[in-house]
This record gives C-alpha cells, structure tokens and sequence, in this order.
C-alpha cells in the first residue's frame, strides 16, 4: 500500500467566516498552479479538506512545494480507504510500518456519523491491532513518537501519521495587491514575503541607477523576485530609469535634504505605477530607527507625497529578526552582494535625520521636477517572473 494522498490542513482560514469560500477557491487554484509540472497530480476538496492526489508522482517534491503555499497550516501524506474497519485497520497498520517509530498512539475522528464505530472505540479496535500484528511497539498517549490519524470522513477514511508544518498565513491574492519597492538588500525582499504571507500578491519596483548602478545590480533585484515567486505566483516588475531625476535632485536641492527628496520622488513614481496597474498600496522595507533615514520625521515627510496606504511589515523588527527570515527564505545570499545600489551610490555626507514637511515643500517648489519625473515613468521598463526565469549564475558574474 503507497501513500497516495497528500492531505492539507488549513488552519487559520477555518476563522474567516463570510470569506471562507473564497479563501479556499483561491488556496486550491494557487497549490495547482503549483503543480503544473506534475501533469497528473490533481487538487481535490471535500468538506473541510483539500487533497493533493499524487496519481503516480513520487510524494517528496510535492510536499516541498506544498510547504511554500500560504493559507496551508500544515500537511501530511495519508492513506486513503473505504469505510471499512477491516480496510483501516490494514493501512493504520502499514502507517506504522512506514514510520520510524517505538511507540504510538492512535487517534481517530469519527466525521461521519453513519460509520458504526465512535471515534474513542476506534482508538481500541485499531490500536490493538496494531499491538497484536507488530512486535517492539509500545502505546505511549502523552508523547508517542507517532501519532496514527484516522480520520472518517464521509466519502472515505484518511490515514495520516507525519505532520509537516506548512507556511501558514493566507493564500495568496486573497488580500489585494500591492506595490513592494525592492531594492537589492536584505530587508525589501523579507517585506514582500511578509506581506505575501498575509494573502497579498505582489508587483515590485526598482529604481535603478545606469550607469553608477550596474546591470549586476539590476539583475539582483530580479534574482530576489524569483526567490519571492516560490511562494506565490508571477510578479511583475517594473524597473525605472532613475539617474537623470537623482543627478538633477543632487545637484539642485542642498545635500542633507537630497535623501529625503529622493525618497518622495519614488513614492510619487510608484504611485503613478499603481494607478497604471490598479495597486491599491505600497510596501516598503523601511523599519523605525534602522539607518538616519528611517526616523519618524523622515517617514512623516516622505508619507506626505502619497494617500496610498503604505505596507511596512519590518517597522517594529529588530535586523537580526529580519536577517534570520531572509535566510529561511533563501534571499540573504542574494541580498549580500556588492553589487551597488542607487541609493548607496548617492549617499549625502550629512543626510537630515529630521527632515521637515514645509522645509521639504519649499525647497521643492524652487525646480520643476516634473519633466523629469514624466522620463523616468514613461521609461519604465516591466519584465514579468515566472517561477521558470531564469537565475544568474553569481560564480561567473563574481
Ligand atoms: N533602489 C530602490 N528601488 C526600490 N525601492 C527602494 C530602493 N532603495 C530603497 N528602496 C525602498 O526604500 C526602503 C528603505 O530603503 P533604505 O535604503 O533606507 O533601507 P534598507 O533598510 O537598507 O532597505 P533594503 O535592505 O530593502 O535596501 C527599502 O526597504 C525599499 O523598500
């Protein structure tokens, strides 16, 4: 007997009342999508659980793309039988010759309430044959090294015993879209994984600098979406040729408030990309007190260009929180590249910590940035990623 079931569980959506259907139309599309490389693998759901059927396919490769699906709180490979106690006792039996275990316990759920047997004497039936048919096996109810499920549902009954823990949050798309500003270091791309995790799908946004930036630098930020559409789908992203509005903002606004402006010019920019592509936010890796520009007063005075809400999962981590998630999601290696970025090349020598609002609008209202800003945006460029982009190899670029 194979496992040919992989069931999910899916936890935190079981509370979203009204939204529910949704929620779930939305997780089954989203792990299928997933899956289109296994053309015989198929996405089902019954009342309460989806399945992956595996038809054929090794389990393995399948569970690691499943445990990057957000809305599943957890996964196991099951054994699927008819409502038969003799059937279940065999796979229960089979469960625990597959495990890597000493002792055990059984715990049944009876869903089905025509099944003849309630769930605690299910416990007995099974776990006693499985005392009697094994040798070396010992019940152990408070800390088993395995725990044998059986669940009876209405159309069949489900054996499980490993429990895997899945991404949990919420499916992806499920919560709008948004507009995550990625530059190439660590802490954009953990935002965007954060926000993703919370059901958002993402476009992202580079502001890239040629030629004090290089086309190394550019590919990073593609690199770190690539990483980003593992849990998720496709992101497309738009790349804006920034160098003539940052040399005018250097050279026409005094040095310590050349930052901060910078800044608004990116919000406005991404703005006018949002409107384009109906986005109704933005996110940012900006966390409070991280580096001078990241203060209250700064956030205050680059808040002031936009109305959009704007997402900022990291404000209140601490870096070594956000150092640990990005390696977890496998972009910190990415992220540490020296590859210069737009905002690193054009550091002033004494950014202004607390920029002011009406200082900011004064010294704005001395240049007509805005033929600038309208070259920049009718200069974006947008490349779409696809979990099949392909990747830099970063030996040879090194
Ligand atoms: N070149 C860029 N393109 C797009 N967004 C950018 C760029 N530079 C900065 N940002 C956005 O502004 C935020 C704050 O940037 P800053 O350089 O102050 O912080 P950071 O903590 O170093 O962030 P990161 O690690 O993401 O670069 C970034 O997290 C990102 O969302």
């Amino acid at each position: 007997m194979q496992y040919d079931h992989i069931l999910i569980r899916y936890g935190e959506m079981a509370l979203k009342g009204k939204n529910i259907r949704s929620f779930i139309q939305a997780l089954q599309e989203n792990l299928q999508v997933k899956l289109k490389d296994f053309p015989n693998a198929k996405v089902k759901r019954t009342q309460g659980r989806m399945f992956v059927l595996l038809n054929g396919h090794e389990p393995e490769p399948i569970i690691e793309i499943c445990k990057k699906v957000f809305g599943i709180h957890s996964l196991s490979l099951a054994l699927k039988v008819e409502n038969d106690v003799e059937q279940i006792k065999e796979a229960a039996l089979e469960a625990l010759k597959k495990a890597d275990a000493r002792t055990f316990k059984v715990a049944a759920k009876r869903v089905d309430k025509n099944f003849p047997h309630g769930s605690l004497e299910m416990n007995q039936i099974v776990g006693s044959h499985l005392l009697v048919n094994t040798e070396g096996y010992t019940v152990d109810v408070h800390e088993p090294d395995v725990e044998i499920k059986v669940e009876i549902r209405e159309e069949a009954t489900y054996i499980t015993s490993e429990n895997i823990s899945g991404a949990g949050g919420l499916p992806v798309g499920t919560a709008g879209k948004s507009l995550l500003l990625l530059s190439g270091g660590i802490d954009s791309p953990v935002a965007g994984y954060l926000a993703m995790k919370r059901g958002v799908q993402l476009e992202a946004i580079h502001f890239h600098s040629p030629p004090y930036t290089s086309e190394r630098a550019r590919q990073k930020v593609l690199d770190l979406t690539k990483k980003l559409v593992g849990y998720g789908k496709s992101i497309k992203v738009h790349i804006v040729p920034f160098t003539k509005l940052q040399q005018e903002i250097f050279r026409e606004m005094p040095d310590s408030y050349a930052m901060t402006i910078m800044r608004r010019m990116m919000f406005r920019i991404a703005e006018a990309v949002c409107e384009q592509e109906n986005i109704l936010s933005l996110t940012t890796g900006e966390n409070l007190g991280q580096v001078a520009s990241q203060t209250m007063e700064s956030m205050h005075a680059i808040n002031e260009v936009t109305n959009y809400p704007v997402i900022r999962p990291l404000i209140a981590m601490d870096k070594a929180e956000v150092v640990d998630i990005s390696k977890e999601i496998d972009t910190y290696e990415i992220s540490i590249l020296p590859y210069e970025d737009c905002c690193t090349i054009f550091v002033p020598k004494s950014p202004k910590t607390r920029p002011r609002r009406d200082k900011i609008n004064a010294l704005e209202a001395r240049h007509d940035f805005g033929p600038s800003i309208e070259e920049a945006i009718a200069g974006i460029e947008t490349i779409h990623i696809t979990a099949k982009s392909e990747d830099t190899e970063f030996e040879d670029l090194l």
